[in-house]
């Protein structure tokens, strides 16, 4: 099993059922942390209007992913409203051994089959305030075909019960709070001491401070 160690940058996996806020939660993060690298996942779905390949996701086949999955590109796949999603093994390990901070907007299944090798990754559950809230917005969203809401809605209890298995749960009701939790997160992992170590090799050295001391 590989796990992260005290030099490689942090991992953080935001999870949501579809229209918690998510997406909308983390451009807003990245915004005000440039530092921090999105992810792009491989995506069986069909492009929305206005999505771009390789700036929302890679846009692929169904063949193009299972050839991709079975010769083992992907750190964890899953299939997710009837859709393969996929996070590239290469993109993520080179990001994370330069110390780049990384964060992977992924379902549940997928955080549990990262959190397997990457132990140190911090999962990040966003709630929407009702069931009520979430079909409000996906039908507000206007993106998606009707059926394709209910599918997701459907989805959503199941998604749900899973938001114990994540170290955080953000309640996305009220916008900027829900963002200035999420911003905080974020800070303080960077302040943990592997992380704070590894930026500040030649301070920590100086000082004195030795890995023991964590
Ligand atoms: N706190 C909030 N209050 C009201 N509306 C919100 C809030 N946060 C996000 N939204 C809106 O809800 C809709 C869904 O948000 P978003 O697309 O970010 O969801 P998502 O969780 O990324 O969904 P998916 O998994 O389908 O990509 C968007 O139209 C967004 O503007
Ligand atoms: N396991 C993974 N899940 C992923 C990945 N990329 C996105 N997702 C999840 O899919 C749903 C639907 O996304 P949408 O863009 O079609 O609305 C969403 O909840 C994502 O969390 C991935 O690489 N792996």
């Amino acid at each position: 099993m590989h796990d992260d160690n005290a030099s490689a940058g942090s991992l953080f996996m935001v999870v949501a059922p579809s229209g918690a806020g998510k997406s909308t939660l983390v451009n807003a993060l990245l915004a005000q942390e440039p530092a921090l690298k999105l992810s792009v996942s491989y995506t069986t779905r069909a492009p929305r209007p206005g999505e771009q390949d390789g700036r929302e996701y890679y846009f692929t086949t169904a063949d193009d992913f299972m050839r991709r999955r079975d010769a083992g590109e992907f750190l964890e796949s899953a299939e997710v409203h009837g859709n393969y999603y996929g996070t590239s093994r290469v993109m993520i390990a080179s990001q994370i051994k330069s110390g780049s901070d990384v964060l992977l907007e992924i379902d549940w299944q997928g955080a549990h089959q990262v959190k397997k090798q990457f132990s140190h990754a911090v999962g990040i559950f966003i709630l929407p305030p009702s069931i009520d809230a979430l079909e409000e917005r996906l039908k507000k969203r206007g993106q998606d075909e009707p059926h394709v809401i209910t599918r997701r809605l459907l989805a959503a209890g199941g998604e749900i019960a899973h938001a114990g298995d994540f170290e955080y749960v953000i309640i996305n009701q009220d916008f900027a709070r829900a963002l200035s939790e999420l911003t905080a997160i974020v800070q303080a992992t960077r302040c943990r001491f592997p992380q704070q170590a590894a930026r500040n090799a030649s301070l920590f050295a100086q000082l004195g401070i030795h890995a023991a001391l964590n």
